[in-house]
């Protein structure tokens, strides 16, 4: 067998791939960013066919820096953002309009048209999804309502439907020339269109979107004995490796966290957070404002399930402060910044530039800062961003435990804003729980390999895995109960000056 595994991480910001070891070591990588396409207020696209010049760009660099082949690759792994939607022409190959990405707003009408006429509790219960933007179905609904010739396209079976994972995928394994159409559970279940029991695409769901079941790619587990494809000799990997994981980035995530038993959570800090809580076998249905979703299937194995807090904006909250507000140059100023002040001044900045997602699922909201005087400057902004992060993950934890009855002991942590120190401890402080990064930081790209290397028997068991989780750093928390009840009070009040700015109806 060979000594490597390697990842695709295909991101909101970027795409990455990674090289590990059987230790779950990192042994190489190469990251690219891609453009972020805002036509106008609320719209949010990728161009697919740079990220597919991306994908082979970084597998390509990755194997050079590491001096090695295809053949040094055991197997391959897919991770990726989830829910951004693309539509694409199975015979040429070419997409009929960019990728809507997940965080897009303009479905917003047909979101709320759900939820007044009644499907969304269908929805709720069959997808354990609240009808919102968020999600793929409605998206694939817009391409074909507004792109000439995609409704016909689909009826006739010539357009098809994919997330970045099935695009990838598609295109690793020969495009027009034999590539496969399949996802995986994970993804599937942010669709809207997938009953969550069955694991099969739901007739009804795909009703309520005039959506024709031969757009959709066949789902297939997360880890698969049998690989879904393996990479064509004239890719980026010039010669054959079985394709046999895929996650979506946030259930890539749990698994890079060895978040293996019922209880065990971990939150992911991107351009979003993410905090996924392990149900296990059992389908729990959330009452509190979070998403039941498909934790991952590893083989023929059951099932296993997830409770989520999807927040929308965290770490793209700090690209706002350097892109459009220019106060910072780059992600990691943000600490400098924050750090010249003692606390937030009395400033709350909720940055629902997407509404709000989890758990309180309101597209009428939009971004506000609250409680400015003369006195705040830019510090008090920055340290007023950090935190927003923090008591955006805290409004998640209290509504999971509010479901689950689960108390996190320890709040285990990853994604690219953990690099910030003092955003750590303010997450400490603000939950009055530890905060534990581990050593591997990359624990989405790492859990895609577990996904890949379980199914050739690279690992063997997640007993295996665990093995190689290990704890960087811990940060303890340091308020006392009062100021954390009368910062959260503030935060509150702050989320509910935010509520319907834009008129959805
Ligand atoms: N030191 C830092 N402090 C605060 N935010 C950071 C820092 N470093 C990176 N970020 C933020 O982290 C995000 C990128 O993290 P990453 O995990 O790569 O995200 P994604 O997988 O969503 O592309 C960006 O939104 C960036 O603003
Ligand atoms: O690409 P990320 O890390 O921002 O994750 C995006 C999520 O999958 C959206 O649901």
């Amino acid at each position: 067998m060979a000594d490597f595994v390697g990842a695709l991480d295909q991101g909101t910001t970027s795409t990455r791939f990674m090289i590990f070891d059987h230790g779950g070591n990192e042994v190489a990588r190469h990251q690219l960013e891609h453009e972020q396409i805002l036509p106008q207020a609320g719209w949010v696209e990728h161009n697919p066919t740079e990220i597919w010049e991306r994908t082979r760009a970084v597998v390509q660099t990755t194997l050079n820096k590491a001096n090695l082949h295809h053949d040094d690759l055991a197997a391959f792994g897919i991770t990726n953002q989830r829910e951004t939607t693309l539509v694409w022409n199975r015979r040429t190959g070419r997409p009929y309009y960019n990728a809507i990405v997940w965080q897009d707003t303009r479905t917003d009408r047909i979101a709320s048209a759900l939820e007044r006429d009644g499907r969304g509790k269908t929805i709720r219960h069959r997808a354990g999804l609240p009808p919102a933007t968020y999600f793929s179905a409605g998206k694939v609904q817009w391409i074909m309502e507004n792109v000439d010739g995609v409704r016909d396209a689909a009826e006739r079976g010539d357009a098809v439907f994919g997330n970045m994972d099935t695009w990838v995928l598609w295109n690793l394994t020969g495009g027009t020339d034999g590539g496969v159409h399949v996802t995986d559970v994970t993804n599937a279940s942010r669709t809207m269109l997938m009953d969550l029991e069955t694991l099969q695409w739901d007739d009804e769901l795909l009703s309520f979107f005039g959506i024709p079941r031969q757009m959709l790619p066949e789902i297939k587990p997360s880890s698969a004995p049998d690989p879904y494809g393996v990479t064509r000799a004239d890719g980026p990997l010039g010669g054959e490796v079985p394709l046999t994981g895929i996650l979506g980035d946030q259930q890539a995530a749990t698994v890079g966290q060895v978040c293996f038993s019922p209880g065990e959570a971990k939150n992911t800090y991107g351009t979003g957070n993410f905090l996924l809580l392990n149900t296990g076998e059992e389908l729990v249905r959330s009452k509190a404002g979070m998403l039941t979703t498909v934790c991952y299937k590893f083989g023929d194995h059951p099932q296993v399930y997830a409770l989520e807090g999807s927040i929308a904006v965290t770490g793209s909250a700090v690209q706002w402060l350097r892109d459009q507000l220019g106060i910072i140059s780059g992600a990691a100023q943000s600490e400098n910044l924050a750090r010249q002040v003692e606390d937030n001044g009395g400033v709350y900045f909720v940055p629902a530039f997407s509404g709000l997602f989890a758990p309180y699922w309101r597209s009428d909201a939009r971004g506000a800062i609250v409680g400015l005087s003369r006195f705040n400057t830019n510090a008090h902004l920055a340290r007023a961003t950090l935190e927003s992060i923090c008591y955006q993950s805290k409004d998640v934890v209290e509504a999971m435990r509010e479901d689950s009855g689960v108390s996190l002991d320890v709040l285990k942590v990853d994604g690219g804003v953990t690099a910030n120190e003092l955003c750590m401890q303010m997450q400490a402080d603000i939950l009055g729980v530890p905060v534990s990064r581990p050593v591997v930081a990359e624990t989405t790209a790492l859990g895609a390999a577990y996904a890949a290397g379980l199914a050739v028997g690279f690992w063997n068991t997640t007993d295996e895995l665990r093995q190689n989780w290990n704890e960087d750093k811990r940060w303890l928390p340091t308020w006392g109960e009062e100021q954390r009840e009368k910062g959260y009070a503030g935060w509150k009040k702050a989320v509910e000056r935010t509520y319907g700015w834009v008129d959805v109806d």
